[in-house]
């Protein structure tokens, strides 16, 4: 897993480092990583055109410090100092020295614009001025690409929010240790491609992340393994009860993820028991979830209705003492407190997986621009594992622990995906998995799949369902335990 820590606790952290090292050593690591990657984007450093965008801080301070390494390099670097009165002097003096210069506006040719308006001492979007100056130096025929300084500049570092203007950065180079705003949020996808450089700061956080994301070596690892002495029973039953007689769809959709997961067997139990059937003959259906058989989790929820057939099934299933993930009308079912009794009762383990308007109905407010602490209230109060749909799928455990999924792909937001993923998930958790550990895996693998469909034209929800398969068969081949998320 990869950690992201809050800005306070990098304070903490740096401030712990810094009492140790000699003045100034963290910003020369930083500006050597920065600069570093800089080179490595440009075709050839000699003769090369870089601006700098620099505000008032140290944010600024490092942009500077890069820009005296490229510049020492052949390299023409031009700073727009957004706030002269406070632009770092150190930082400056030396990119004077290398013979880089200052301009008030961008010039005419920029072949790499390097963001150090601001880092993690941002508050709010960005300012008038460092808008006006982003827009010079991007609204142009030839965009030039930007690496943003630690975090693209805009953002709400420590929620991912983005309530302003804000860089769309091409590559982010960021020092210490991930922040939230690299992982969550609309700011995720405005950082690019993220470079963590290592400032010695690791040991020195001791505080616990704010989030957590899962690479591929820990989806590998978490995918139960077949064992030549498993029959399908030991391998765990996952029973669906999804669908319904005008939503017939959300049930052949949720028993297809459930069939791809690791389950041995899969009970489907609804009034669309035909209609799955035909589309997965494998399926052991009957009407009634009385009537299923055993189990080792439940999948309830979507297109399955909110009249009070749905209610009774739901009942039925809450009052078991079985994993549930519960979805779509299940989570509207929840909405009057109804079932309230039967929720707090309950042992076993839940996951609800809400997207933001099912959020908003259950918990009485919107997830907000703090999508992380939303969820972990949500699972605070509820007792279970609430995974907030998104483009950056949030997982959230009544304990207080928080992951984000890297793996999402625009191409899921298309209807008929939800299912897939609860069913898949109801088949991770019958398959033993913990119940934080199945709903990562199963955001993880959905996205994969999401974007293993996308390669082959426009995606419909089966197109992803059918899309796991190779996703899964490309994370169980020998080497994938050892591979990094890319
Ligand atoms: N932590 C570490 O280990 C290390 C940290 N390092 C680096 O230091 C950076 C943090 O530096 P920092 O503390 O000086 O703050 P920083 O982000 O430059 O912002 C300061 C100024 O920006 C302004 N400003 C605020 N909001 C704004 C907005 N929306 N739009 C525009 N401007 C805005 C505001 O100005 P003011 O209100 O004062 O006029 C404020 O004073 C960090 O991100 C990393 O790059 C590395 O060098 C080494 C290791
Ligand atoms: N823009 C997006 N980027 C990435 N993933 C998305 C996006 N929009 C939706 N998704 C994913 O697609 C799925 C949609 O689920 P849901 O809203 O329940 O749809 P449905 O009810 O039609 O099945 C979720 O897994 C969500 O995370
Ligand atoms: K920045």
């Amino acid at each position: 897993m990869r950690p992201a820590w809050r800005v306070a606790d990098v304070r903490a952290a740096e401030e712990a480092l810094m009492a140790r090292l000699p003045e100034g050593t963290l910003m020369q690591r930083a500006a050597a990583g920065l600069a570093r990657r800089c080179a490595l984007l440009l075709e050839q450093v000699y003769g090369a055109h870089v601006t700098l965008l620099v505000g008032a801080g140290n944010n600024g301070g490092d942009a500077l410090y890069a820009g005296a390494i490229l510049a020492r390099r052949g390299a023409a670097v031009t700073a727009v100092l957004l706030d002269p009165a406070k632009a770092h002097e150190e930082g400056l003096q030396a990119l004077r020295q290398q013979g880089g210069r200052t301009a008030d506006n961008p010039p005419a040719t920029i072949d790499l614009l390097v963001d150090g308006i601001v880092g993690i001492g941002a508050k709010g979007g960005l300012r008038d001025a460092a808008a006006a100056a982003l827009h010079k130096a991007t609204d142009r025929g030839r965009r030039p690409t930007i690496v943003a300084v630690d975090v693209p500049s805009g953002v709400d570092v420590d929620t991912g929010d983005v309530p302003g203007k804000a860089v769309q950065a091409d590559v982010t180079v960021t020092f210490g240790c991930l922040k939230p705003a690299h992982v969550v949020g609309p700011a995720a996808p405005l950082a690019g491609e993220v470079e963590l450089v290592d400032i010695g700061l690791r040991p020195w956080l001791r505080a616990d992340p704010a989030v957590l994301v899962p690479d591929r070596a820990d989806i590998a690892e978490a995918l139960p393994k077949h064992r030549p002495t498993d029959e399908k029973y030991t391998r765990g039953v996952v029973g669906v009860a999804t669908g319904s007689k005008t939503y017939p769809g959300a049930a052949i959709l949720s028993t297809a993820g459930a069939l791809a997961g690791p389950t041995g067997m899969v009970r489907y139990a609804g009034t669309a028991r035909q209609y799955v059937l035909q589309a997965h003959p494998s399926v052991i259906a009957t009407d009634r979830i009385t009537d299923a058989g055993r189990v080792q989790a439940w999948v309830i929820g979507s297109g399955l209705g909110t009249d009070a057939a749905a209610a009774t099934a739901l009942r039925t299933v809450l009052a078991t003492s079985l994993p549930v993930v519960l979805d779509a009308d299940a989570l509207n079912l929840l909405v009057d407190g109804a079932m309230a009794d039967l929720m707090r009762g309950r042992n076993a383990p839940m996951v609800l997986t809400p997207h933001d308007r099912e959020f908003a109905r259950l918990a009485g407010e919107a997830p907000g621009p703090d999508r992380v602490a939303a969820a972990l209230k949500l699972a605070a109060h509820t007792n279970a594992v609430v995974l907030l749909k998104g483009d950056r799928t949030i997982v959230a455990t009544p304990s207080g622990t928080a992951y984000a999924n890297p793996t999402g792909s625009p191409a899921l937001a298309t209807g008929g995906t939800g299912d897939v993923l609860a069913g898949l998930l109801g088949s991770l958790l019958a398959g033993g998995l913990r119940p934080e550990v199945a709903a990562v895996t199963a955001a993880y693998l959905h996205g994969l799949a999401g974007r293993e469909a996308a390669r082959h034209g426009p995606v419909a929800a089966p197109d992803v369902a059918a899309a796991l398969r190779p996703v899964l068969a490309d994370l169980a081949s020998p080497d994938a335990a050892a591979a990094t998320h890319k």
